[in-house]
């Protein structure tokens, strides 16, 4: 048998094994989407309609908790926790957030942030059993269920990069990986030449994000950061499909090769909610081309770093100071 028979079969398993499906925009698989937008659909995830809609429900229910219910879990110094509108800028040269925040309407969006490994999930879980039951254990489960999902799509992307296919899914990469589920809820309307974006332009830190929308049109990316003028281009929402969008770190690891692709949410007045989950591996691991995608012609073209270092860096990019939104409490 030979390598590329063996690669072909562990493949095959590991999608028989999940039914996973993975599909671009133009239908093809994945490893294509890989390479152009670093973005595609998983579809037969086994994530079940019920998961998923629990979780959607105690995202809606949070969000509409009066102001000082949400208050009592701002995010803490982990920044897990609430956060409220106006928060994130991602690309403070084009959003107006810089320039003046209290004019700005429509909001940013407001969010919630809880990882269980790692995390404070359990604190506040605890702090919101009161006024949302169920509200832990719907997160809890979406969760486990979207961690399942991204370490089956983690093989097949070690197995697409030549690899093994357990080579991201060990204890070294992501025995304890920094996960963090996101709860979005945006409102209003955007308007790009003003930079007033849901979200503004950015592309994810981590290795992989799986997002789940509501179905509401808004997530958009562009292929070609450097072109002029930018081409966006939107994501629909497939039903029952969840959207994988890799990051950096991926990058990184593929030496350029998948694309960690920018994007960004465009709204028009319409409430939208979506929850994404971040995968990232190991606080102490370090970031670094993978020895199958470097040769003496193609040298590693990003630094090596450790995954935490890496994390906190970006993070303190884009978010504003707290106090930029006490006014607004
Ligand atoms: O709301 C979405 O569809 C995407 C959100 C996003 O890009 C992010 O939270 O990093
Ligand atoms: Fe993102």
């Amino acid at each position: 048998m030979n390598e590329m028979e063996t690669k072909t079969q562990v493949e095959d398993s590991i999608i028989q094994e999940s039914l996973l499906t993975c599909i671009d925009l133009a239908n093809s698989d994945h490893q294509s989407a890989c390479l152009d937008s670093g973005l595609f659909y998983v579809i037969n995830h086994g994530i079940s309609e019920e998961v998923m809609d629990k979780a959607f429900e105690q995202s809606k229910n949070f969000f509409a908790l009066p102001l000082e219910e949400k208050m009592k879990v701002l995010k803490n110094e982990k920044h897990r926790g609430y956060t409220p509108f106006y928060d994130q800028i991602p690309d403070p040269e084009n959003q107006g957030i810089t320039k003046k925040v209290t004019t700005l309407d429509p909001k940013f969006p407001e969010m919630i942030l809880s990882g269980i490994i790692h995390s404070m999930a359990p604190t506040l879980g605890l702090i919101l059993a009161n006024v949302l039951p169920g509200w832990r254990e719907a997160m809890e489960k979406y969760h486990q269920e979207a961690l399942r999902v991204c370490k089956a799509i983690a093989k097949l992307l070690a197995l697409a990069l030549d690899m093994d296919a357990d080579y991201f899914d060990s204890p070294e990469m992501l025995g304890k990986p920094i996960t963090t589920l996101r709860l979005l809820h945006y409102e209003g309307k955007s308007d790009p030449s003003k930079g007033i974006y849901g979200t503004g332009a950015h592309s994810d830190y981590g290795m992989m994000t799986l997002i789940a929308t509501d179905g509401v049109l808004g997530l958009q990316i562009c292929k070609d950061r450097n072109a002029k003028p930018q081409k966006w281009e939107y994501v629909p929402s497939i039903e029952g499909a969840l959207v994988v969008n890799l990051g950096d770190m991926m990058q990184c690891w593929s030496n350029g090769l998948f694309r960690s692709t920018m994007h960004r949410v465009i709204l028009n007045d319409q409430n939208r909610y979506s929850i994404p989950f971040f995968l990232e591996p190991n606080h102490d691991c370090i970031i670094e081309c993978l020895p199958t995608c470097q040769s003496e012609s193609n040298l590693p073209k990003y630094p090596a770093i450790k995954c935490s270092t890496y994390i906190t860096q970006r993070y303190e990019e884009v978010h504003a100071n707290f106090r930029s939104y006490e006014k607004h409490a």
